[in-house]
């Protein structure tokens, strides 16, 4: 990581942004033990190296639903990057590109989905979360296919946003002048209203999002593009196995970096049995406290295909901008290339659950 480690990147990410807006970043909801029980769930698998295999020539690369990538990670969807930095998801695009990650781009992106992806020189997809008024969804879709987007990822796991202590005890909201730029000002007004005991951010969520969406209304999308669509926050078997049942062309196993469900299961818990309900039968990517090449590494031994990385891409948008995001990622990179090299695998495929052990 060109000497800068990820650590560092948090540390000085945490210096430079403002006290509410380092809670928003690094807060989780309730008691805040998903957030800590993501990072213990990946600790306690261990890896199990095979030797005297011709490292030589390892290959990190892969691709996810017709995108190919350096190496099987992607940037997970976050809201509003111009809270760290003036470029906001116009850097994080570039970064990607730079990279050869893919790109998550949050429907509460602070920069168009148009000038992202005029920045942009690989592969982006853009998460939804279901609003009440279904007009605004098919507008985004639209504009999303004619910029280029190459999937939807619906978010699931959050009705609405969860109370985050944090955020309440802060009143946050997004500050004057940042916006989520693709949705009507009417829709998503999180610059207003924050007050002490309440986040404008949850609020807006309860006044904006569909509680009342179920597994039918997936076909309202269907309908509505040819785009994959993938589920982000998928967390047990049964709901992996309706995703599967209703088409799905990926899942997200993901608590939502421990911003959604108090106590949630961790992601790289609940992947075994996602990925024996799934059976091959559609992408599976894992997120949450994915911070080492090695983490990499177990989740493809767990059974997913690639990872999304959420908040060190948003520390080296803060240190750095583009040059940041482009320096955890290639550090992310690298460290999966020694861990290939270490473990006796020489393609992505190679990883399987002869490669891990439980604690
Ligand atoms: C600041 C922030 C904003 C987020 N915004 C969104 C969002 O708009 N949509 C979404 O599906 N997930 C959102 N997430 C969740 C991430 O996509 C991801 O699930 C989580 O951050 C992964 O965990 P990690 O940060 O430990 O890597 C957000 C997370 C953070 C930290
Ligand atoms: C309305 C923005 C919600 C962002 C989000 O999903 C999160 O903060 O985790």
């Amino acid at each position: 990581m060109t000497g800068t480690t990820l650590s560092e990147y948090e540390s000085r990410a945490r210096e430079l942004l403002p006290g509410p807006v380092w809670d928003f970043l690094a807060g989780g909801s309730g008691t805040e033990s998903a957030v800590s029980a993501g990072r213990a769930a990946l600790d306690r698998v261990r890896l199990r190296p095979r030797v005297l295999v011709d490292v030589s020539a390892c290959d990190t690369r892969c691709s996810l639903l017709g995108a190919p990538l350096a190496a099987p990670v992607g940037i997970a969807p976050m809201a509003y990057h111009r809270l760290v930095h003036p470029e906001g998801e116009v850097a994080t695009a570039r970064a990607a590109g730079d990279t050869g990650a893919l790109f998550t781009v949050s429907m509460f992106a602070s920069r168009t989905l148009e000038d992202i992806a005029a920045a942009a020189t690989g592969p982006l997809w853009l998460q939804l979360y279901w609003l009440r008024r279904r007009e605004q969804l098919t507008g985004l879709i639209r504009r999303a296919e004619d910029a280029g987007y190459r999937a939807l990822v619906l978010t699931v796991d959050a009705p609405r946003v969860a109370h985050r202590p944090r955020d309440a005890r802060n009143g946050f909201a997004v500050p004057a002048g940042i916006r989520a730029v693709n949705v009507d000002a009417s829709v998503m007004s999180a610059s207003h209203g924050g007050t002490a005991g309440e986040s404008a951010v949850a609020r807006h969520s309860r006044e904006q999002f569909d509680p009342s969406i179920t597994w039918a209304d997936l076909a309202w999308i269907r309908e509505r593009t040819a785009l994959p669509l993938v589920l982000k926050g998928i967390l047990t078997g049964e709901d992996a196995l309706l995703a599967v049942e209703h088409g799905v062309d990926g899942i997200v196993v993901s608590n939502h970096g421990g911003r959604q469900l108090d106590c949630a299961i961790p992601a790289a818990d609940a992947l075994p049995e996602i990925a024996e309900a799934v059976a091959d039968r559609c992408r599976i990517i894992l997120d949450g406290s994915i911070r080492h090449g090695t983490d990499i590494a177990k989740a493809l031994c767990l059974g997913a295909h690639a990872v999304f990385v959420g908040r060190p891409a948003l520390w080296g948008l803060a240190h750095s901008g583009s040059e940041g995001v482009s320096a955890v990622l290639r550090g992310l990179s690298n460290e999966f290339d020694e861990a290939m090299a270490l473990m006796g695998a020489v393609r992505v495929e190679d990883f399987d659950r002869s490669g891990i052990v439980h604690h």
